[in-house]
């Protein structure tokens, strides 16, 4: 008998073929999620038709399958998502060997190249840092094999400056930062801390490059800009790098800017985390978020200075910008790693689960709404293997925590500090009572299926941009970045962020009680 649901006139109404790649194909899975989830939720049937009884064990059964065979979609597309990360990965890293092999080529001779070669190893010692702490140029022998010169047009050696990263342990001096994560010393089971500690970055050597991204039809913007630039040249010599609409206006206001750098496509972009040592920014959240999204892969430490209405992310103050820059440059700076969440959006059109869309890093979050149609959306959520739920509502924000005092906080998801490891999951206006917000752990892939019986398509959209067009069948599949967006602090990360909710949200501000009044000091 070939698996089918009846429905109330007694029909059936799905049937459930296998397709050539091993999975349901998407027409058999037509309205079987939906189905499932009825099939499963409804009580045995009870009585005497045992053929009834038998008929009914049989439907739970083919639901059942229809269940695993939904998460086994759900985990072989969060695998192929996963692979995908890792040919771009592959793919960045090789665009950069192009890169300096050609840069090599075209302005050193072999023997200064070895030179060169010699002078950096011998800077680096094997292992410098303790376990507190790691070097930006062991992270990159081991993975971007970028510590290699670059070089400027005019021949003169860049090198990205190093730097050593390291945390602060509750209590430096006692045992627990020798522990691994958990540790099973003596049979007692303990744990080191792993998501509050506060990171603290020191140049090893001195920057050189600056990237200053800004605000665009800002006055106040432009003239901060060009008196940084001269600053940053004439105090700081070092060299800098603008969008090239930005370098357009500095060279409109003085011929004497054509120092300053720019790009001219997507693939120098790519390379520009090899050249920077540092990024400033000048506006809101939203050139914080642009900033961010100008980077596929690793980000260099962002400065942030407060140029906009809020600024949950913009702790500098951009009356200070000299003092700031000096100590920043200086360093040690306080960093909090803004962690990103890794988005790809899976067309059920598609010839193999392979096939995926590029991936989108988000800084704050992914919406997955219901654009303008005037419908409820209907989303099934995946969790790992798991059926997490159906949004039944305007939409779901998967949120990482930095981006939980943006639209999640709006939609009633909770205030969460930016150097928690997590993801929330807030829905938005969902039909539903007891649909309360979720904060999952920052090792899960999520998976968000627009199902094949949904009325309506959604919309994705990423930071609040790109909005893709979600149909029945696609599915977007989120999971944690392994490129963290490192902000500095002007104090620590935990004093920046209580200092942005009370200035930012006026966090439970109430006038405090009068002292004379009724008292208990009973
Ligand atoms: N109902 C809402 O609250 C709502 C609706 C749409 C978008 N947004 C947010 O706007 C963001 C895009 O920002 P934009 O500046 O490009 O657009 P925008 O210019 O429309 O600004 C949106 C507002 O969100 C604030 N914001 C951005 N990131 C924040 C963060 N991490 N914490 C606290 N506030 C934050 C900004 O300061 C700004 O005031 C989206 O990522 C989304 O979080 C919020
Ligand atoms: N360099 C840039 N190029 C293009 N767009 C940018 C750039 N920087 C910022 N934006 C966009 O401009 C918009 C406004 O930026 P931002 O949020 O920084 O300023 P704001 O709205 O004045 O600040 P606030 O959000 O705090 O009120 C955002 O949507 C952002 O994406």
């Amino acid at each position: 008998m070939p698996p089918s649901k009846l429905n109330s006139s007694g029909e059936a109404s799905v049937s459930c073929s296998q397709s050539e790649n091993g999975f349901l194909s998407s027409h058999s899975l037509l309205n079987s999620e939906k189905a499932v989830q009825e099939l499963l939720q409804e009580s045995p049937v009870q009585g005497s038709d045992d053929h009834l009884i038998e008929f009914s064990e049989a439907m739970r059964t083919v639901a059942k399958a229809l269940r695993r065979a939904a998460e086994a979609k759900a985990c072989a597309q969060a695998e192929a998502a996963e692979w995908k990360r890792k040919y771009e990965l592959e793919r960045m890293r090789n665009l950069q060997l192009e890169h300096k092999e050609k840069s090599l080529k075209e302005h050193h001779s072999d023997d200064e190249r070895m030179e060169t070669l010699a002078s950096q190893s011998s800077m680096q010692p094997e292992y410098c840092c303790g376990r507190n702490g790691i070097c930006s140029h062991e992270v990159l022998r081991d993975g971007e094999a970028d510590s290699e010169p670059n070089f400027l047009p005019n021949n003169k050696f860049m090198r990205k400056a190093s730097f050593k990263l390291s945390w602060w342990c509750k209590g430096e001096h006692s045992d627990q930062h020798k522990h691994d994560i958990v540790s099973f010393e003596r049979g007692n089971i303990t744990t080191a801390e792993r998501s509050s500690r506060q990171i603290s970055l020191r140049w090893e050597s001195d920057p050189q490059t600056v990237l200053i991204l800004t605000k665009p039809n800002s006055t106040s913007v432009q003239i901060l800009c060009i008196e940084m630039v001269r600053w940053l040249r004439a105090q700081k010599k070092l060299d800098i790098y603008v969008e090239p609409r930005v370098r357009a206006e500095l060279l409109s206001e003085s011929s004497d800017f054509n120092f300053v750098h720019t790009w001219k496509d997507a693939n120098e972009i790519m390379l520009l985390h090899t050249k920077v040592d540092l990024v400033v920014t000048l506006g809101g959240d939203g050139t914080v978020l642009w900033a961010a999204s100008m980077f596929k892969g690793p980000v260099p430490p962002v400065v942030p200075f407060s140029l906009g209405s809020l600024g949950f992310m913009t702790p500098f103050y951009s009356e200070h910008y000299r003092e700031c820059l000096n100590s920043i440059l200086k360093g040690p700076i306080s960093i909090t790693l803004r962690h990103r969440l890794q988005c790809h959006v899976i067309r059920d059109d598609a010839k193999t689960e392979y096939e995926t869309e590029e991936p989108i890093l988000v800084l704050n979050e992914v919406t997955i709404d219901r654009g303008i149609s005037s419908y409820l959306v209907n989303l099934e959520c995946y969790c790992d293997n798991s059926f997490v739920t159906s949004v039944q509502g305007d939409g779901l924000i998967l949120s990482t925590t930095s981006g939980s005092t943006a639209y999640s906080l709006a939609a009633g998801g909770s205030m969460v500090h930016p150097q928690v490891p997590g993801i929330l999951f807030t829905p938005i206006c969902p039909h539903s009572l007891s649909f309360r917000p979720l904060i999952l752990p920052e090792h899960v892939t999520i998976r968000v299926q627009v199902p094949f019986n949904s009325r309506s398509q959604a919309w994705a959209s990423f930071d609040g941009k790109d909005r893709k067009q979600l149909k029945p069948g696609d599915a977007l599949v989120c999971s944690m970045a392994p490129w963290p967006v490192p902000t500095a602090c002007l104090v620590d990360s935990t004093n920046d962020f209580l200092r942005s909710i009370h200035d930012g949200l006026h966090w439970n501000l109430r006038k405090t009680q009068s002292f004379d009044g009724p008292r208990d000091l009973s």
